[in-house]
């Protein structure tokens, strides 16, 4: 196998990632039973600067799809609620407007990609027509406007002979084209913001290359802010500006990629980072985290990672840490943090 670079390119993020364009205050979902209520997702915050693209990580269940789709009120699920303190994109807070108003920054202002192309495509309507239907609903656009707009949407996510390629259906189409064609319906509606569900996890390793080039290219070309889920710290290293790392269902880490992946400060981190193959010079087997993330009917008091972690105290096992600043534009949520020189742990 070959080990993935975790060296994150040395190419500054751009100027104007600075500006966030999404605000997240304490993005809450809960599940509920009639009885119990459970924070699959508990009170995450974050910022999207312009431009830039966020890689959110963490192990299966942390809550990384249901945040997402949380943000983008896609979740179906009757037993399932979100709420938030604020969700500011455009200079408004969106949490609080009605689905009616919502359903036009759906798609419009936030669009999302998922790892499963052909569960998000319309299996008896041609790919060019359903790029073309979005864009007439966007942007009000006639038929033959939106056609040709379709063709050279097309065109910029790479998709061969465009012209003839918009005629074809969705299972004419290869794998690592179907992605692109969905990405392609996604900007029909020439989002600010993309979201991508682990786009890349289902191709191979050459189409997956291409993709991740695809959506950089995006970025720079279009200005556009991207939130990344994926498992892959080699993924985040080479596409994204920053990192949030979720366990459980809450943020215990987030600041710039390259930072974070040299000094990462939350233990957690350090695990996954350790976990990566080739993280750890000369390491044959794959490494894991020992022990389980908790189940959302059990999760343990204090910080939700200390059965897991070898630095875990009494504290840890009764209070939960809050996000602390470390380097610049870092945060943590731990109490006996990686590097803390004086071994004591961050004050109460
Ligand atoms: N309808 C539901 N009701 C209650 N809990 C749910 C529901 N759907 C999902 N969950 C739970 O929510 C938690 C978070 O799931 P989510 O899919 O967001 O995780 P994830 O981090 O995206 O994982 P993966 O990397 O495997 O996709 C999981 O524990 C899951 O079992």
């Amino acid at each position: 196998m070959i080990a993935p670079d975790l060296t994150p390119p040395l190419a500054p993020k751009p100027a104007s990632a600075r500006t966030p364009i999404l605000s997240v205050e304490r993005l809450t979902v809960e599940s509920h039973d009639g009885t119990t209520r459970r924070a699959i997702v508990d009170g995450l915050s974050f910022d999207l600067g312009e431009g830039e693209i966020l890689g959110l990580v963490g192990e299966s269940g942390s809550g990384k799809t249901m945040a997402c789709r949380a943000l983008m009120r896609l979740l179906t699920s009757p037993n399932l609620s979100i709420s938030a303190d604020a969700i500011r994109t455009g200079g408004r807070d969106i949490s609080k407007l009605g689905e009616a108003d919502f359903a036009k920054v759906r798609g419009r202002e936030m669009g999302m990609i998922f790892q499963n192309p052909s569960s998000h495509l319309d299996p008896v309507m041609r790919i060019g027509e359903q790029i073309a239907e979005t864009v007439r609903i966007a942007k009000g656009a006639s038929r033959r406007e939106a056609k040709a707009e379709a063709v050279e949407i097309l065109r910029q996510v790479g998709i061969p002979d465009p012209v003839a390629r918009a005629e074809a259906y969705a299972h004419e189409f290869s794998g690592g084209m179907r992605q692109r064609a969905m990405i392609a319906v996604a900007l029909a509606s020439d989002p600010k913001i993309l979201i991508a569900d682990e786009p890349t996890t289902a191709l191979d390793v050459t189409v997956q290359a291409q993709v991740l080039r695809l959506l950089k290219d995006l970025r720079d070309k279009r200005g556009m802010s991207l939130i990344f889920i994926t498992h892959d710290l080699g993924v985040v290293a080479q596409l994204c500006d920053q990192i949030a790392v979720l366990y459980a269902g809450r943020l215990c880490e987030k600041g710039p990629v390259r930072q974070v992946l040299r000094h990462p400060r939350h233990r957690y981190t350090a695990g996954l980072i350790a976990c990566q193959p080739g993280g750890d010079a000369g390491l044959r087997r794959l490494r894991t985290i020992d022990g389980q993330p908790p189940s959302p009917f059990a999760m343990p008091p204090g910080c939700r990672f200390h059965p897991r972690c070898s630095h875990a105290t009494e504290r840890c096992r009764s209070e939960q840490p809050r996000l602390v600043p470390f380097d610049p534009g870092e945060v943590a949520a731990c109490f006996h943090p990686v590097g803390d020189p004086s071994g004591l742990g961050v004050p109460a």
